[in-house]
């Protein structure tokens, strides 16, 4: 199972990412997508819905028309490790 990153290499792996935040109260991570219409938001989300089965990694998202929020964290270590970073990078390729 994944280990929860340690803080110092949690700050390193968010400097690596744009526009991911960290989600208060909670340690996950958090980005909002806005994409031109709701064919390339379903679309994005089809392509991370297959690297998420790859991975064996899934995100917490919702889709209303051309927006998609996604929060990510490892529920089964209780915080972030690095599958969060892994597919939040994955994301990002995958949103152009
Ligand atoms: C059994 C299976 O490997 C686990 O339930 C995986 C599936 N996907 C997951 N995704 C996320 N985000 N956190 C998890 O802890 C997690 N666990």
């Amino acid at each position: 199972m994944a280990e929860r990153l340690k803080p110092e290499d949690r700050a390193a792996a968010m400097q690596a990412l744009t526009g991911w935040h960290m989600v208060e109260n909670r340690e996950a991570i958090a980005k909002t997508y806005r994409f031109k219409d709701f064919i390339d938001a379903f679309g994005f989300m089809a392509r991370v819905a297959i690297v998420s089965e790859k991975i064996d990694h899934h995100p917490e998202w919702s889709n209303v028309y051309r927006t998609v929020e996604v929060t990510l964290t490892t529920h089964d270590a209780g915080g972030l490790t690095e599958l969060d970073m892994k597919l939040a990078t994955e994301m990002d390729r995958l949103a152009g």
